[in-house]
């Protein structure tokens, strides 16, 4: 970020980045683009704020230097008008600010230091092909497909209502990914090759990633609701583990897009057990089902 005093053209204080190639505001966007210094009195929509006014008008080294004609000018001169909101920048964000700028730009260095599989020419693409079997794995149609199926052929009223269960788990999983991926809209990583097998419109969105919260739901219902030993147990935790650091090594994700898929994944199966479909509380869709 240029040095405030360096880039000065006219007055002190808040400082604006107007630039016409990069995100507005992102001081990781600022490279060549021209700094502004603009009078926190203006930048601020409504009313003085007092502390701004005491800077002003004695501790800012740059006003009692004289050297800017305009703060120089005195009160009666009108200010100048505000710059668009998207175009300022805070000298001092806050400290949320700047951890939340900070845990981004790790989070972009390190998922692209493990997207060793995002390309055939990458450092690790011969294993893209298994990990794009992973994809497979953990992708929405094979398992709306298989619980629809298993659906169709079972037999008792206990593997049906299971069944219930997990395709509700698996459209509700559906539903909310696109619903925060259509709200957040963080663009897929720039190194991910778009070469998935069926997508909807939203996957061209990264945040959260729909494989993890479907790794995480998935493998807490088996783990819940199948009796399995103690080897397969620990196969399940390790295909959703792999299944999320696969989605970040083949460049579709970076990391906080599959960690915060684990999290989600794990409490949408909170809110499907809350919820949990029965034969008493939904007796119209088991009536139903059984009709077919
Ligand atoms: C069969 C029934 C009852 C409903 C069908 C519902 C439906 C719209 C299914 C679409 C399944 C589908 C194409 C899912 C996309 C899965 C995917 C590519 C997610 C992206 O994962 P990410 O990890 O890259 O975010």
């Amino acid at each position: 970020m240029p040095s405030p005093r360096r880039s000065v053209e006219g007055r002190p204080l808040g400082v604006s980045a107007s630039s016409s190639s990069g995100s507005p505001g992102s001081p990781a966007h600022g490279g060549g683009s021209r700094f502004e210094f603009q009078s926190l009195l203006s930048s601020r929509a409504t009313g003085v704020d007092p502390a701004c006014a005491r800077l002003r008008a004695s501790e800012s080294p740059v006003h009692c230097r004289g050297s800017f004609p305009q703060a120089a000018a005195g009160p009666s001169q009108a200010p100048p008008p505000p710059l668009p909101e998207e175009d300022r920048m805070d000298l001092n964000p806050s400290f949320l600010g700047i951890a939340l700028r900070s845990l981004l730009a790790i989070d972009l260095w390190l998922s692209k230091k493990l997207g060793v599989c995002a390309g055939e020419s990458s450092s690790w693409g011969s294993v893209r092909p298994l990990m794009k079997l992973l994809e497979i794995s953990g992708h929405g149609i094979p398992w709306l497909v298989g619980t629809l199926y298993c659906l169709c052929r079972s037999d008792s009223w206990a593997g049906r209502e299971v069944l219930m269960n997990l395709l509700f788990a698996l459209l509700l999983d559906l539903l909310l990914v696109a619903l925060i991926k259509g709200l957040v809209r963080r663009r897929r990583p720039a190194h991910n090759q778009m070469d998935m097998f069926v997508t909807l419109s939203v996957d061209k969105y990264s945040f959260p990633s729909g494989h993890a919260t479907r790794a995480a739901l998935m493998s807490r219902f088996i783990l819940n609701h199948l009796v399995l030993a103690i080897p397969l147990r620990v196969l399940v935790v390790l295909w959703a583990f792999v299944l999320g650091l696969s989605r970040v090594m083949l460049g579709r994700h970076n990391v906080t897009d599959v960690a915060f898929g684990f999290f989600l994944g794990y409490m949408q199966y909170s809110i499907v057990d809350y919820c949990w479909l029965s034969p008493h509380n939904a007796p119209v869709l088991f009536l139903l089902w059984s009709q077919q």
